[in-house]
């Protein structure tokens, strides 16, 4: 299949079609294309919107009509878009800068079966992981597997940073309403107070600690993980009494002498943004919540999986949203994407969608190594409803505008006694404000005093899931990782590699043997290629 992409510069069917969407930009920039005269085109909100059982997307308000959204659908034909993520869940290579295929969809069961790939079947491995995880979960419950100390393990570290904690950050805290087994604390940040935090929240004697690595050499959870072992051993425990890892299949830390009470495989073919749905979060999220909730959030991911593969284009959630993210990005020329969940369990949703999106999609460059005619990608950000608006919302409605997901939930996870305030319970407070900010960017205020003028036509889509239950969340997440792909195979790059995480972390480790050559000789005079560096470690080792 020949390989071409929204960015790539040579196409000549690419260029046309460019050609068209920009004159479309330019249509939709005109007064009668104003959100208030979209709004009122008849059958509007229903062409403009799309559902499937817990999941319905409104994108009545975005700033697109018919003829932008049948143009950006070509963009999708164009490179095949969904027949590569087909090909992906398949074990096809298409990470091809690393000859990796993607098979982060298999590890909740999504694709045939068996699943060959390297003459492994790639789902019964990972059932026999999630196999090991249920196992391993239940001892630890039982107490059939308890701390040195003799205690059962009530609390769990999970040391890891990037891919290896934000997804099960995210979903443990959306899962907040599920009967908690253990509490789950995060230790990413090589920060010695995050470390600092952690300890003072924990009982060490029955705490389990859960090193999460791929490449398990990543500087700052191998950091972590020898600050957490010398404090251990410092109070008296030996750490691989205390100690699981999960990591890649011959990773520095996947050696069968080393003495850790359990370890468990993630594979090289499921990047770590990608990796919530593995051992990644399965582990975790069931010592937290227990198996059943970790196999209901997979149960969600496989029915948002099998959505983007089996619906029609212009049925596609997904897909339908990474359209929308190409119109905002590269045609309407938005500065950056909110997600706005109107729901607290779901604050570190936009977090974990930063990795996920800017990592995969941040690139210049196609899979063939040809530049692309602009850099990918856009900055996503976001913080929950209501608490936005007493935030930035003010930019959002009156500066320099950007295109917001808005995320609600039918039905909260609190079931106990609601107030009446203004006649409303706090959870129809909560939707009142989502309804009106979506409103109100599309449609604004005119106002005499310029100061006090909303000249509205700001876009938004508003995502309705039913609950908070694991299958809600689990749709959420590769509702997200779906749009992510689709919208790197549309513009032609690669979404799953990450290259340029590298050059920092090589003159990190530059400044690192200057610092380590003070702590070995304190009379040691800082030699760093900058001389601005240099001034910083005086500083910094000034007593
Ligand atoms: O799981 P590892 O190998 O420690 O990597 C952690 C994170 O660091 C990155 O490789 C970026 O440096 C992410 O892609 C990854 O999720």
């Amino acid at each position: 299949m020949s390989q071409t992409g929204l960015l790539y510069p040579d196409d000549s069917s690419i260029k046309h079609l460019h050609a068209k969407l920009t004159k479309a930009a330019q249509e939709i920039n005109t007064p009668d294309h104003h959100l208030r005269r979209l709004l009122d085109r008849p059958g509007r909100f229903s062409d403009f919107s799309l559902g499937i059982d817990g999941f319905f997307m409104d994108f009545s308000r975005q700033r697109l009509d018919e003829n932008a959204l049948s143009l950006l659908h070509e963009s999708q034909t164009l490179s095949n878009a969904l027949k590569k993520f087909s090909e992906m869940t398949q074990g096809q290579i298409v990470n091809p800068t690393e000859n990796r295929a993607a098979l982060h969809t298999a590890a909740r069961g999504t694709g045939p079966s068996p699943l060959l790939f390297k003459e492994m079947d790639v789902k019964a491995q990972m059932q026999q992981v999630n196999k090991k995880i249920e196992q391993f979960c239940l001892s630890v419950h039982e107490g059939k597997i308890s701390s040195a100390c003799g205690k059962p393990f009530t609390q769990a570290v999970v040391i890891g940073i990037g891919g290896s904690y934000l997804g099960c950050e995210f979903v443990y805290q959306a899962l907040a309403g599920a009967d908690r087994k253990m509490d789950l604390l995060f230790l990413p940040n090589v920060d010695i107070d995050n470390f600092a935090r952690v300890i003072e929240s924990i009982d060490k004697e029955s705490t389990l600690w859960i090193v999460i690595s791929k490449s398990y050499t990543t500087t700052e959870t191998m950091a972590n993980l020898n600050q957490v072992s010398t404090w251990l051993t410092n109070q008296g425990i030996s750490p691989e009494d205390h100690m699981v890892t999960i990591t890649a299949k011959g990773s520095p830390g996947d050696d069968p002498d080393t003495p850790v009470l359990a370890s468990f495989h993630m594979f090289d073919f499921i990047g770590g943004r990608y990796s919530v749905s593995s051992a990644v979060g399965g582990l975790p999220l069931s010592l937290a919540l227990g198996y059943d909730v970790f196999k209901r959030f997979l149960d969600g991911c496989r029915l948002m999986d099998t959505h983007v593969l089996e619906s029609p284009a212009e049925k596609n959630i997904a897909l339908t949203a990474a359209l929308i993210s190409i119109w905002n990005t590269l045609y309407m020329e938005y500065p950056a994407q909110a997600i706005i969940p109107y729901a607290s369990r779901l604050a570190r949703l936009s977090p974990h969608v930063q990795q996920l999106y800017m990592e995969s999609l941040g690139k210049s460059v196609s899979p063939e190594g040809q530049p692309l005619t602009r850099p990918a990608g856009t900055i996503i950000f976001g913080e929950p409803g209501t608490n936005a608006q007493h935030s930035f919302f003010q930019l959002a409605h009156q500066g320099n505008a950007f295109p917001v997901d808005f995320i609600g939930i039918k039905a909260p996870g609190y079931t106990g006694i609601q107030a009446l305030s203004k006649g409303v319970t706090n959870h129809q407070e909560l939707w009142a404000n989502l309804l009106a900010q979506a409103g109100a960017l599309a449609l604004g205020r005119s106002s005499d005093d310029p100061a006090r003028n909303f000249d509205g036509n700001r876009p938004s889509t508003i995502i309705t899931i039913d609950n908070l239950e694991p299958e809600s969340v689990g749709m959420l997440l590769s509702f997200y990782e779906a749009r992510t792909v689709l919208e790197g195979f549309i513009l032609g790059v690669n979404p799953f590699d990450q290259f340029g995480v590298e050059l920092g972390k090589v003159m990190a480790g530059d400044i690192r043997k200057e610092m380590a050559a003070k702590n070995q000789n304190p009379s040691y005079m800082f030699a760093c290629a900058s001389k601005t560096d240099n001034f910083y470690l005086d500083l910094l080792f000034r007593k």
